[in-house]
């Protein structure tokens, strides 16, 4: 079961329990790819509260949620039923709002406290990040602010995004998904999902950053309010010599009856553009976080439809 699978992780007394906590982080990291934080000094208050946010602005019509549409060229914006799987040869049976910060963001005139609520959320999904990138770079022999320098999200050239989702409710999905199977192109990604909510389902595995293989065997993971699930993505994976697993997930719903409609809130550090990554024991040339995320794109959707991912 993914509770045993997946380890459940404390960040209480970061600053004392240093040591113990990178020793759980490299193991979960490399054993699984996937592990839950708690004591990570989010409230659920404040979770709650942010996805109020998210739904009152997918509540709104489309042409208020299309004053900041989808581009193709910054991934900003709100997209509808648009994103395409390599995996599946389908589109994700969901709406997504991608937001940077300074790229154009809703208005709160249309969904009131949007911009300080969703700002200060970001800030601690950043502040959350860095403790465990800090573990991370001390885990591979980095300096420890390493990564934390490399995805800081103050910088201009950050590729850091958050993703306020919305699978509407469903009925008898046989044939569709919810999100297909794929792994994700950056560093770490911080996962809030609600209560009731399930779908979620992930396949550890995979032996190196760019391998599309990963096995059939997917574990549901249950969606609860409060726990983060943290998943390490393809460039931290290759920037540590493939020892951190990115591995693959997914989110189904029911073939039979009904599903109810799901949210989920995905912060996603993708580095910066003009940082240089390359692991320690350079197993790969050095390319910039930019060129990596390029190649990610171009190999991904130059896939054949019918790839067996
Ligand atoms: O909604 C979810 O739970 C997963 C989303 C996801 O994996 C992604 O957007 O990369
Ligand atoms: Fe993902």
């Amino acid at each position: 079961m993914a509770e045993r699978l997946v380890p459940v992780i404390s960040l209480t007394g970061f600053e004392q329990r240093k040591v113990e906590i990178t020793a759980e982080l490299i193991e979960a990291a490399e054993k699984v790819g996937f592990f839950t934080l708690v004591d990570h000094g989010i409230s659920k208050e404040e979770i709650e509260a942010q996805f109020s946010i998210s739904k009152a602005f997918f509540d709104l019509p489309a042409e208020k949620k299309g004053k900041t549409p989808h581009d193709p060229k910054t991934n900003n914006g709100w997209e509808y039923k648009a994103q395409l799987r390599p995996s599946t040869g389908t589109y994700d049976q969901k709406e997504s709002l991608w937001l940077q910060r300074n790229s154009e963001w809703p208005s709160d005139n249309d969904v009131p406290g949007f911009q300080d609520t969703t700002r200060e959320f970001m800030k601690k999904c950043a502040e959350i990040s860095d403790q465990v990138l800090t573990c991370f770079a001390r885990g591979l022999g980095f300096d420890e602010n390493y990564f934390k320098i490399a995805n800081d999200p103050s910088q201009p050239d950050c590729l850091t995004q958050l993703r306020l989702i919305h699978y509407p409710a469903s009925e008898k999905a046989v044939g569709t998904w919810r999100a297909g199977s794929h792994t994700d192109i950056g560093c770490l990604t911080l996962l809030f999902q609600r209560d009731g909510e399930d779908g979620l389902e992930i396949c550890p595995g995979r032996e190196s950053h760019s391998s599309f293989a990963s096995g059939d065997i997917f574990t549901p993971l249950p969606a609860e309010t409060g726990p983060i699930v943290v998943n390490i993505g393809d460039m931290l994976m290759a920037w540590s010599d493939d020892r951190l697993k990115s591995n693959f997930h997914r989110v189904r719903a029911k073939d039979d009856g009904i599903s109810p409609s799901r949210y989920s809130i995905a912060y996603f550090n993708q580095g910066r553009r003009d940082f240089v990554l390359q692991g320690p024991l350079k197993k790969y040339s050095a390319i910039t976080v930019g060129e990596y995320f390029a190649q990610s794109v171009a190999k991904n959707f130059s896939r054949s439809m019918t790839a067996a991912v």
